[in-house]
């Protein structure tokens, strides 16, 4: 049976309420023993000594959040896409209207975008979750509605959202990630789908990391120069603007967007219920930046699916200290990447659980003295 179909979520968005808080506040650290338990039997697997590289880390720290050695296998996954509007598309940041956003969302449910694709291709389920989407959506079942309210203000004006906003919709992100985790979700995926959301993206990459807002400021779906420059002033002026002592959920609020806030939620309500959050592009680089301020502990729960080529993606892996498993030059959103990253997961999970021992095959460990 299909793991949405288990998830209930006709209660949102005000039966999320507390859930962020509640998540944040069961949130622990990797389990050590796990981790331990996980380098040892690396050293008696069948190879040289780190020879998995990378694979043999992530092997670990899978470990390490499920607190059992070798992790679960396999690991059923849910991509949960995000979708929100954005009063900023008003000062030309990106050349598509806000009406896309409605109609990916069809597209979404019909399963005819690329994370569609992508998802079916790995295993994985796609649940679209409208917390913001300004647009008529269409009727129908598979979209979770839990919209905190149609779209962002302009944040070149004012506020994105209020803080109330912000926390509902981190609420919202967070029950539906709980409640994934219960329906047995092992690995949740971001997606996001909102036009104009590599604007507030950017200036929450900018404020959380200290860099110039021309450094981490791209092109989006593919602006013109003339609307770059547009796009590096619009975050430029509205990171300038912030108060020197704003909260990391004021920031949020201030110049954010209502999916990236529910990603932010969903990583935390991941990290809290031991699961692996596999990140996908800028967006959920933002909400995993803005969800490591408010609950540092969840930063060892990362994984980064993929290196986006918009610059803000980048800058903010490394901030956050993270290496992206793949790099393909993708610069889609959705979950693409991260979609496109699981089988590595799930490969470094396999590799620990099944290689054979050096004992156990008869194979003589080296090297020799
Ligand atoms: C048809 C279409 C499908 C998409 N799927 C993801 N995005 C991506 O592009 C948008 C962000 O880029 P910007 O800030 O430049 O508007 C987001 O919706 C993102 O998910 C799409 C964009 C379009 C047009
Ligand atoms: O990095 C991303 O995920 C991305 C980049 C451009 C447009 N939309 C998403």
């Amino acid at each position: 049976m299909s793991l949405l179909a288990t998830v209930s979520s006709a209660d949102l968005p005000e039966g999320a309420q507390g859930a962020f808080e509640e998540a944040r506040a069961r949130l622990g650290p990797l389990d050590q023993a796990a981790l331990a338990a996980a380098w040892s039997r690396q050293a008696s697997l069948t190879k040289p000594p780190g020879s998995l590289g990378r694979l043999e880390d992530l092997a670990a720290q899978l470990s390490g959040i499920a607190g059992t050695c070798p992790p679960p296998r396999p690991l059923p996954a849910v991509v949960g896409v995000f979708a929100g509007d954005h009063g900023v598309v008003a000062e030309g940041v990106t050349p598509w209207p806000s009406e896309v956003t409605a109609q990916m969302v069809g597209n979404f449910l019909h399963g005819g975008a690329a994370v569609n694709v992508l998802a079916r291709r790995v295993g994985a389920e796609v649940l679209v979750v409208d917390v913001g989407v300004a647009g008529a959506l269409p009727a129908g079942a598979g979209l979770v509605r839990a919209k905190v309210r149609p779209g962002t203000a302009n944040l070149a004006e004012g506020p994105a959202m209020t803080v109330e906003e912000a926390t509902a919709a981190l609420d919202v992100g967070a029950a539906l990630a709980s409640r994934l985790a219960e329906a047995g979700a092992a690995c949740l995926l971001t997606g996001d789908m909102g036009i104009g959301n590599t604007t507030p993206s950017a200036c929450l990459v900018a404020a959380l990391t200290g860099l110039p807002a021309e450094r981490v400021t791209g092109r989006g779906t593919g602006v013109d120069d003339e609307r770059l420059a547009r796009k590096q002033a619009v975050v430029a002026e509205a990171v300038r603007r912030l108060p020197a002592d704003a909260s990391a959920l004021e920031v949020l609020a201030s110049v954010g967007g209502l999916e990236i806030a529910a990603l932010a939620g969903y990583v935390v309500g991941a990290a809290a219920a031991r699961r692996p959050v596999l990140l996908d592009g800028v967006i959920a680089v933002a909400a995993a930046l803005v969800a490591v301020a408010l609950a540092p502990a969840c930063r060892d729960y990362l994984v980064a699916g993929h290196r986006s080529v918009e610059p803000g993606a980048g800058a903010g892996l490394e901030h956050l200290g993270l290496t992206p498993l793949i790099d393909l030059d993708l610069r889609l959103g959705e979950g693409s990447g991260a979609c496109l990253a699981l089988p590595v997961l799930d490969a470094a999970a396999s590799l620990l659980a099944e290689m054979a021992t050096f004992e156990g095959a008869g194979v003589a460990q080296g090297p020799l003295a």
